[in-house]
């Protein structure tokens, strides 16, 4: 068979490792029973529903669907930026739903990326590339040096960027710097929500390029995007519909 596959996401979430120290072979996120209602005054809509799932490390998860399906709300839960109504969150072995704020917060901080659609909201306007990259990692916990960090940067095709501003990079550079922001000092997880939305072709394919090869390393991407080149570096995918998995 060729292509990428359907993860067997829904087969059996339960059957995963015991959820311990962190480990390569431990899921980067997992649902459990997930289900997200918004209420509003005059409505409840119910945004996910029963969702379970396993997102891989060291790989890219692309979440499709249609348009109002669910796909932001469950890359804000595994980005642990909201919580389920019911279900289980755990990101890097540990239960989101559970903790306390403070204790989300730093586990977001620690083991979680968050790519924003827009390129320069990823960044902080005053600080050049390689300083971008050593606070990411500081704030993660795992400072680097700045050769390391240029290395990073070399990487992604950024090396001779290192000195520039945000504001002097292209969209693509920009977003391309987020990426190293994200991987950085080795979280679990890097999101994005449509994260070549406002990029052009040539600029899409060197971000995707960027994020299939920083993967190896051992980060488990998940993006959402119906756009087919996003679609053409998946491992695997989730569908959903109506908040709902489907197959
Ligand atoms: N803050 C909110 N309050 C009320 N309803 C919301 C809120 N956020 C999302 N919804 C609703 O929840 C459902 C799922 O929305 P969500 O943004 O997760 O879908 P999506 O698949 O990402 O859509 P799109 O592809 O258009 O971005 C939709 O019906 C949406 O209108």
């Amino acid at each position: 068979m060729s292509g990428p596959e359907a993860f067997e996401f829904a087969a059996d979430p339960l059957a995963d490792p015991v959820f311990g120290a962190a480990s390569a072979e431990q899921p980067a996120a997992v649902c459990r029973g997930v289900g997200k209602t918004y209420r509003t005054a005059s409505e409840s809509v119910p945004a996910l529903v029963d969702v379970s799932l396993s997102i891989p490390r060291a790989r890219v998860t692309v979440v499709v669907g249609p348009s109002g399906s669910g796909k932001s709300s469950l890359l804000r839960l595994l980005a642990c930026i909201d919580s389920p109504d019911t279900g289980e969150v755990l990101v890097a072995g540990q239960r989101v739903d559970r903790l306390r704020p403070r204790a989300r917060r730093r586990l977001r901080q620690r083991q979680v990326a968050y790519l924003f659609q827009r390129p320069g909201e990823n960044l902080l306007p005053y600080l050049d590339a390689v300083a971008q990259v050593r606070l990411a990692a500081s704030l993660r916990g795992a400072p680097v040096t700045e050769s390391a960090a240029l290395d990073l940067l070399d990487r992604l095709g950024l090396r001779e960027r290192a000195d520039h501003l945000p504001g002097q990079l292209s969209g693509g550079e920009q977003q391309r710097l987020a990426v190293a922001c994200g991987v950085v000092g080795d979280p679990a997880l890097v999101v994005a929500d449509e994260p070549t939305a406002e990029l052009d072709t040539a600029a899409a394919e060197r971000v995707l390029t960027a994020m299939e090869d920083l993967a190896q390393a051992g980060v488990g991407f998940v993006l959402s995007s119906h756009d087919p080149r996003v679609m053409a570096i998946a491992d695997g995918f989730v569908r959903l519909d109506h908040g709902r998995l489907v197959p």
